[in-house]
């Protein structure tokens, strides 16, 4: 027997320097992580998260749905059942019932744990073709895949639900009430998973949420697509809020994008894979050019404000590196133990060697206090390469009297800017078709992403509670360790505190990062 309760979770009120009206947002129970900069929030109360429990400690953290509040809405038998291409489909439709673990590592007598629900079509639908007015809108960075995911949302929705009103949304957030929207087609972007960026452009900041809900609601607008990253899903979040407040018919739907892969829960970001592929390229050369020369050395930058995976994947795949700088893994330059030393070491042996550092590995070193914030609130980083390619320099010429070769490689947007690769796109194509399998069943206020292969609906104060980081005591990072055989910075005592905090929620687990185990 399931019982449903609603749970009460702490709720924050978040404020937008770029935004006069207050908004209520981030229902969360998890404190912010360090390096997240978003802007102020304090404690307020009211939030409620959707909580079925089972048997065995089974826990469902549903998503809302819009007949959460909006009462006696009509349904509607989903048109797929009568396309040529979906309904030769077996057992096409998902059952209400079907739900992804969030761990799957389980011993026999472990309780069930949290799941989410599964995405995917369902028999009954909650909007007529005819009367959805989507829109989409790409915010933050970009990443590879953004235009494929406009692509398959548009297609999908003409193709699988006879939807032919798509708005783009120009220019990021603000563009919902600074810019004008232009009409999506399956024409119209028929070879746009072919560029790089965003067709419909991105912004940082600008997010009014009174405005942005005004103009929703002006539009028409029934469907909303909002395609970013941690900060873009917190701004989804708030937007959902004040729908609901307002008890519109509107379903808000979050499609993750980040480049540094830190949206927790879901197994990894799209366009990840194609960033790491493009740094193999930048590995290579700086490679190439330090063995080329005597006591060369080439360091590489990579994108990952608070999260090494990039750096840490690109790493792992073009086993070149000797050695891998990640914002979690604190380290130092001089003495036993340090950078130096190891280089030396190295030098010695190899006669060259190549350095990959995340953006933003070792900020609390640079000696400057830059305490400014880009429009979203994000902590601006100084240039870690350029400062450790310096300090590199004097080590060696100055104080030791080597001669070094040192080339430094900074190929930070070109990873990210580029198209996305073959898998990414079928990734990209999946989490579009979820989105929108999600809007037309009268879901709301999620999150789309897989769980452990299976894609999910995920409610979105799970996936702004916290950034997913490199947990330095996973066995992923100690693979990086020994495949450079850079010195790991961590004494014991380190790891048994490092473990203390990093507890994951599986106690079975050692590690709760899904692409690390
Ligand atoms: N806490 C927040 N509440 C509301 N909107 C936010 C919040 N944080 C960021 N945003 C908005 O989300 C958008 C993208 O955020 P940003 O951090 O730049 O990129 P990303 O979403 O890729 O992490 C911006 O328009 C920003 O104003
Ligand atoms: O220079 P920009 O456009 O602000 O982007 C730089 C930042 O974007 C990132 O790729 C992450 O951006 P998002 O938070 O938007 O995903 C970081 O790695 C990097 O610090
Ligand atoms: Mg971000």
């Amino acid at each position: 027997m399931k019982k449903i309760s609603i749970i009460t979770a702490p709720r924050f009120r978040c404020f937008d320097p770029a935004n006069s009206h207050p908004s209520t947002s981030i229902p969360t129970n998890h404190s912010q992580s360090d390096g997240d900069a978003t802007p102020d929030m304090a404690r307020a109360s009211g939030y409620q998260a959707k909580i079925v429990t089972g048997d065995a400690g089974y826990v469902l953290e549903d998503v809302p749905h819009l007949s959460d509040h909006i009462p006696d809405l009509p349904t509607y038998p989903n048109p797929l059942q009568y396309n040529p291409a979906y309904s030769v489909v077996k057992q096409y439709f998902v059952n209400d019932d079907d739900t992804v673990a969030q761990q799957i590592v389980v011993h026999k007598n472990s309780p069930k744990g949290t799941h989410f629900r599964r995405a995917g079509p369902r028999q009954k639908v909650y909007f007529e073709s005819d009367n959805v007015q989507a829109c989409i809108v790409t915010c933050g960075g970009l990443c590879p895949g953004i235009n494929t995911v406009i692509r398959e949302i548009v297609c999908g929705l003409h193709y699988m639900y006879g939807v032919n009103k798509v708005l783009g949304i120009e220019g990021g957030y603000r563009g919902f009430y600074s810019r004008n929207t232009i009409p999506l087609t399956p024409k119209t972007v028929n070879d746009i998973h072919k560029r790089g960026g965003t067709i419909l452009g991105t912004s940082r900041g600008g997010h009014d949420t009174f405005k942005i809900v005004e103009s929703i609601q002006d539009r028409g607008i029934n469907q909303v697509y909002i395609i970013g990253g941690d900060g873009t899903q917190k701004g989804a979040s708030v937007i959902f809020e004040e729908i609901k407040r307002r008890g519109l018919k509107v379903a808000v739907v979050g499609i993750p994008k980040t480049i540094d892969n830190d949206i927790p829960v879901i197994d990894k970001s799209f366009g990840f894979d194609t960033a790491v592929e493009e740094a193999q390229r930048a590995i290579n050369a700086a490679h190439v050019e330090a063995e080329s020369f005597e006591n060369g050395v080439g360091v590489v930058k990579l994108m990952g404000r608070y999260s090494g995976f990039i750096a840490m994947y690109a790493t792992l795949a073009s086993r070149d590196v000797d050695c891998c700088l990640i914002p979690e893994s604190p380290f130092y330059l001089e003495g036993p133990g340090g950078l130096f030393e190891y280089m030396e070491k190295t030098l010695k042996e190899n006669g060259h060697m190549v350095i990959v550092i995340a953006e933003g590995a070792g900020q609390e070193l640079l000696m400057s206090s830059m305490d400014q914030q880009d429009a979203s609130g994000n902590k601006l980083l100084q240039d870690v390469g350029l400062w450790i390619s310096q300090k590199i320099k004097d080590h060696f010429t100055k104080r030791k009297n080597i001669v070094i070769n040192l080339k430094y490689i900074d190929p930070t947007y070109m990873i990210r800017a580029i198209p996305s690769i073959a898998s990414d796109n079928v990734y990209c194509t999946l989490l579009a078709h979820s989105a929108i399998h999600g809007a037309m069943a009268g879901y709301t206020g999620f999150t789309v992403g897989p769980v452990n292969g299976r894609h999910a609906y995920i409610p979105f104060y799970r996936v702004i509670e916290r950034q997913n980081k490199v947990v330095i005591t996973d066995r992923m990072w100690a693979r990086v360790l020994s495949a450079t055989n850079q010195p790991s910075v961590l004494n014991p005592r380190d790891v048994i505190e490092a473990k203390k905090e990093e507890e994951p929620e599986s106690k079975l687990l050692d590690g709760n990062n899904d692409v690390s185990n």
